[in-house]
């Protein structure tokens, strides 16, 4: 793997770690009695993220990364294991989560008071996204009459306004038109150079080269790829 910058060839991240999972476990319970099932989808994950490291979670369909994320950013409660994190989160969920009426900028703005930016500072981020991500024409657009891969990109904005120290984000290009998807790795790029933590679920084999580090889900534990 070639990567997008420099790479990490020292091994696992170990103390230097800004988010780190161990023995991580859980379990869903489907259906209702007698007809109850469980279903044992993570079963001891381990993993680390160093700063400046893009790293890519792959698997199979259904083997647990969105659980592993939710679980991660806190989203979900694991049921077994531990999550440390230092720094800032920001989180792009597979499906988007917004308010249908409020537009593009009032997303930003409610997020960015969320986050605790100043005005200025939110104003000046927002601005930065619209150019990076193509989409300021629809700044006044209310979500629910914005197209999928628009609305993409808003979900994806959102996890980035406050450029935090770790970012997670999950199957967070889709719907992007290729010159899109072109512009979210030069992005992922320049957060890398600021010595960010990227860690990105994804299915296609052509990221693979633009990662410092792939980890696969297999049997509800990580193991490098
Ligand atoms: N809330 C839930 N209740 C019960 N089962 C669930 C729930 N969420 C996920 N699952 C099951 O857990 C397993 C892992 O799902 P998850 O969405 O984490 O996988 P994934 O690797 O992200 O899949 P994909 O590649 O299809 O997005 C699947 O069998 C799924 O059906």
């Amino acid at each position: 793997m070639t990567g997008i910058g420099a790479r990490h060839d020292d091994g696992p991240p170990g103390d230097r770690a800004v988010l780190a999972a161990a023995g991580i476990e859980k379990t869903y319970r489907r259906g209702v009695w007698p007809a109850r099932r469980r279903v044992r989808v993570l079963r001891g994950v381990d993993l680390a993220l160093a700063p400046g490291e893009v790293v890519g979670l792959v698997g199979e369909n259904g083997s647990g990364k969105s659980t592993l994320m939710k679980v991660l950013v806190g989203a979900l409660s694991a049921d077994a294991g531990t999550v440390t994190r230092s720094g800032r989160l920001g989180y792009c969920p597979q499906e988007p989560v917004v308010y249908e009426r409020l537009t593009c900028d009032e997303h930003f703005e409610l997020f960015g008071h969320a986050y605790g930016l100043t005005d200025q500072a939110q104003r000046r981020a927002r601005r930065e996204l619209y150019e990076e991500l193509g989409f300021e024409r629809y700044a006044a657009t209310r979500s629910d009459r914005l197209s999928g891969g628009t609305l993409s990109k808003l979900n994806l904005g959102l996890a980035l306004l406050a450029d935090p120290e770790v970012l997670l984000l999950d199957e967070p290009y889709a719907g992007f038109d290729f010159d899109t998807y072109l512009k979210f790795w030069e992005l992922v790029g320049e957060r890398r150079r600021a010595g960010r933590s990227v860690l990105i679920i994804s299915h296609f084999v052509t990221d693979e080269e633009r990662f410092d580090r792939i980890i696969e889900l297999r049997d509800g534990r990580a193991v490098p790829r």
